[in-house]
């Protein structure tokens, strides 16, 4: 039986009882799916910043949890609110009251530039999301007043994900020894945005994939997830569970970032399962290099992010899925 509440607000392609999200593969046969409660993930605390933790979590995990961070606890629980009263909207609603320059998506996390659905042929994502461009959401202007109180909160969260994601790029350049104008030229706050995903439920399918595995292409990727869970990271051959802690942020490392550390910091794999009973919501922030900017490294090519996301949406149309930094590897094998 179909579990979600309020069927009207979902995309119509998630509402028929046929329709399936893909399965959660194994990516070899020495992999291990069953993900496990306790994860060790490291712990790196804002107001403490410790280089040896934050390295060690770089290099050996590519993602830690942050605590400390700064963000009052009731701004998240009001934006979670907001996020969950939009997606409760219907369908159509959304599509109709989340205009330029946000932009409403279902099926699949990759967009154009200008926030258009970038859909693979291959399989549908178990999501609906909300992509919002930080420098741009002035612009954004509603007769809605709630829509209005969503604006206030999100610029406000977004004023603070810019300095935690400044912050822990700074202390990385130290911490790999780049020469210092790299911060200044690798990590643009205007590039900044959010995306706030909505995953419904699904009891007919075991494992169903709510976000294919991937890495993100970013710098950083600060996530917030809700009490549902259902966030897997890749390490050592095995799909790790990352069970929700509150007032906790999650920070991945992206391709960019592993990029300029010549590889010694890894952007790590991972990917969303859904919950058979509750839908997941999840708020995530992602930083970028200067589209214009040349990321150089010893491992590869020199590239703009610009080259860099057109390939990815190139490899997403023709292939069907990111193939990501391998493209630019220096020597890689033809
Ligand atoms: O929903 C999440 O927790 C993760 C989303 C994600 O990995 C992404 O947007 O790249
Ligand atoms: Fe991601």
């Amino acid at each position: 039986m179909l579990q979600m509440c309020n069927l009207e607000s979902y995309p119509p392609v998630f509402r028929h009882p046929s329709a399936s999200p893909p399965q959660l593969t194994t990516a070899n046969s020495m992999e291990d799916s069953s993900s496990s409660s306790s994860v060790p993930i490291p712990v790196v605390d804002l107001q403490r910043l410790s280089q040896e933790t934050l390295g060690e979590a770089c290099k050996e995990w590519g993602v830690f949890r942050l605590v400390n961070h700064g963000i009052p606890a009731s701004l998240l629980s009001k934006l979670e609110e907001h996020v969950r009263v939009l997606f409760s909207l219907s369908f159509e609603s959304k599509q109709a009251l989340v205009s330029n320059p946000l932009s409403y998506f279902w099926g699949t996390p990759v967009l154009t530039p200008s926030g258009d659905a970038l859909r693979g042929a291959l399989n549908l994502n178990w999501l609906e999301g909300i992509n919002v461009p930080l420098s741009q959401l002035p612009l954004f202007q509603s007769e809605d007043s709630r829509l209005e109180d969503f604006r206030h909160f999100l610029e406000e969260y977004g004023r603070h994900l810019s300095r935690i994601a400044t912050t822990l790029f700074e202390a990385m350049v130290k911490n790999l020894n780049l020469c210092p104008k790299q911060s200044e030229s690798s990590l643009d706050k205007s590039s900044g945005f959010i995306r706030l995903y909505r995953y419904p439920p699904r009891s007919v399918v075991d494992e169903a994939c709510g976000m294919m595995e991937h890495t993100d292409s970013s710098l950083l990727s600060i996530v917030h997830q809700d009490q549902v869970g259902g966030l897997e990271i890749f390490k050592d051959n095995k799909w790790l569970l990352v069970n929700p802690i509150s007032d906790t942020l999650l920070v991945h490392i992206g391709d960019m970032m592993q990029a300029i550390s010549d590889d010694q910091y890894r952007s790590v794999k991972h990917r969303v399962s859904v919950n058979k009973q509750e839908e997941r919501v999840s708020i995530c922030y992602f930083v970028f290099p200067a589209k214009g900017s040349v990321v150089r490294s010893s491992k590869y090519k020199p590239f703009t992010y610009t080259e860099f996301q057109q390939q990815v949406q190139n490899d997403t149309k023709t292939l069907g899925y990111k193939v990501g930094l391998q493209r630019f590897r220096l020597n890689a094998p033809v």
